[in-house]
């Protein structure tokens, strides 16, 4: 599944499903009550032979209305249940009445307040606020997962949330900070073992581990309006707006690979594009060298480092497959990119703040594709308008949160507000080029909006990828693709997307005990294993 939906695409799904008489709303409910059950089940078999406990709390809203059948369908299958409720029961939808009525035909309804009493549970499910948050949560909703936590003997409490914790901003990734309860507070209380939404993943599941140790995704029948199709992705000009997922369907496969760069296409090396990566003085060329071999190994025909005079005996001693030029000057750049079969510059790496300063506006001067990353950036943090107003369409900033803090500082700080995705999109409208938001969870925003969200989290975290180095290789296997590819096979978003999937597999590929250096060696075995 590469789609992600917002809260407001997840209404017009379920809307949509309901007018063209695919199911009514109770049956959504009752199946994804049942989803979540089949969930529970499936990720804690162990439970399930034993006569477990559960407390549900249930919320005034439809989320509330799955909690009532996840009771009812737990304890049919013989648990112990109790259910908490906020809310007035008379002001519930028809939907989640008929479900809180069917419930109270089995148990009693208590009242969220009073949950403090009995043995822990083994599992607790938080069914208080699904995607129709709204506002920060009432200080009652911790305040009861805490009361039952603290509950003595009884079960090792797991915490499940019905479609994403209460109180988590489903399309920002984040926990609502209330007047009494910080977010990082909300977060500690209600981050949940597992969560089980329904249909697609909402951005947030995608961006944050705070939405759940586990995601499970279920189906509800609500179908696709939605093609999976790599080739109708490629095809059709992503809509400004849109928000994609970058996953294997999308980007592992060897056929999407030879798609865009046509590598199958008889080709010589001119052909497959020739990078230029701009390295920095004496004792600064190891960033510029990862960077340039990633962009080799990752497709290019080409690649050449372009070092000041001084430089070039300590890359010699270290480079084969990788040429050299010396560019001291603007003026030189300028002269080399002449050349037009000289496709894609990568900037940053080692690259000094001098150096930045001077060259990144010859390598801007010409609409060539054009990576900025580390020095490329920071060297622009008392006037970031200056570098603006060089950008263009084929060019990409790659910051991590440090170098975007320094040329976004506004956008940065409403981003507790707004969140990494709306961030990343604003950024790339002010900056008027792609913008790559480095991060376990790393966000593409393009200048019209249409963004992308690579989730390295849960079982693909790969906490070793934070180690030096490893973002110049990023910025390597970018240029790599934007040189090898035409841009109507591949555009800048579309390289970013690929090079940060390829990144991170190529981490997952390697395992623990990485370093920089290691990552374009992997790529050869992940292609294989892709099939390329
Ligand atoms: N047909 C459907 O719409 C389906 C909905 N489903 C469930 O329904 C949920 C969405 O239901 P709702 O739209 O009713 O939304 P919620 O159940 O998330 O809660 C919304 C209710 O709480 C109120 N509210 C929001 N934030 C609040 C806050 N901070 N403090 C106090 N009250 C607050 C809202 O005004 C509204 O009454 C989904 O998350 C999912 O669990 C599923 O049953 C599948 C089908
Ligand atoms: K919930």
């Amino acid at each position: 599944m590469s789609e992600l939906l917002t809260v407001a695409q997840m209404r017009e799904a379920e809307a949509l499903a309901m007018r063209e008489k695919r199911a009514s709303g109770r049956e959504l409910m009752e199946r994804a009550g049942a989803g979540v059950v089949e969930a529970i089940c499936g990720h804690w078999p162990d439970l399930v032979p034993g006569a477990p406990h559960a407390v549900v709390l249930c919320g005034p809203g439809n989320n509330g209305g799955d909690g009532f059948v996840v009771a009812r369908l737990l304890a049919q299958r013989g648990w112990q249940v109790e259910v908490f409720f906020m809310g007035d029961a008379e002001r519930l939808s028809a939907d989640a009445r008929a479900m809180h009525d069917e419930w109270s035909a089995l148990g009693p309804v208590k009242h969220i307040d009073d949950t403090g009493t009995g043995e822990r549970p083994d599992l607790l499910v938080d069914a208080v606020f699904g995607i129709g948050l709204s506002r920060p949560i009432p200080a009652e909703v911790p305040a009861a997962v805490a009361a039952v936590r603290s509950r003595r003997g009884g079960g090792a409490l797991k915490l499940v949330a019905v479609d994403c914790p209460s109180g988590f901003d489903v399309d920002r990734g984040q926990y609502l900070a209330g007047p009494v309860t910080s977010a990082e507070d909300l977060g500690e209380w209600m981050t949940p073992d597992l969560c089980v939404t329904f249909h697609r993943p909402k951005p947030g599941h995608m961006l944050s581990e705070g939405a759940g140790a586990v995601l499970k995704v279920v189906d509800i029948g609500i179908g696709t309006p939605f093609s999976t199709d790599p080739a109708a992705l490629v095809a059709t000009p992503k809509a400004p707006d849109a928000l994609r997922l970058i996953s294997p369907d999308t980007q592992g496969t060897g056929g999407w690979y030879n798609h865009v760069t046509g590598l199958r296409a008889a080709r010589h090396k001119y052909e497959r594009g020739h990078v230029l990566v701009l390295a920095g003085g004496v004792g600064q060329g190891g960033a510029a060298r990862m960077a340039a071999r990633a962009a080799l190994r990752v497709g290019a025909g080409l690649v050449s480092i372009g070092v000041p005079q001084a430089a070039i005996a300590e890359h010699a001693a270290q480079l084969n497959a990788i040429m050299l030029r010396v560019v001291i000057e603007g003026h030189d750049l300028r002269h080399m990119l002449e050349d037009e079969r000289l496709r894609c510059i990568v900037l940053g790496p080692g690259l000094g703040m001098r150096r930045a300063a001077m060259l990144v506006p010859a390598a801007l001067s010409v609409r060539r594709a054009c990576v900025l990353d580390a020095d490329a950036l920071t060297a622009f943090a008392d006037h970031p308008a200056r570098l603006f107003e060089m950008l263009h369409d084929r060019a990409i900033l790659t910051p991590h949160d440090g170098e975007f803090r320094r040329l976004f500082p506004d956008i940065t700080q409403a981003m507790p507000e707004t969140g990494r995705i709306e961030a990343a999109r604003a950024a790339a409208a002010r900056a008027g080029c792609t913008v790559l938001l480095k991060g376990a969870a790393t966000v593409i925003a393009r200048p019209d909006g249409c963004a992308s969200i690579h989730s390295a989290l849960r079982e693909r975290a790969v906490p070793w990828l934070g180690t030096a180095g490893a973002g110049d290789v990023l910025a390597g296997l970018i240029a790599g693709l934007l040189a090898t590819s035409e841009p109507e096979a591949l555009d800048v978003l579309g390289a970013a997307e690929l090079g940060t999937w390829l990144h991170v597999e190529a981490a997952r590929t390697f395992g623990p005990g990485l370093i920089a250096e290691d990552l374009p060696e992997m790529l050869p075995q992940l292609f294989r294993r892709m099939g390329v």
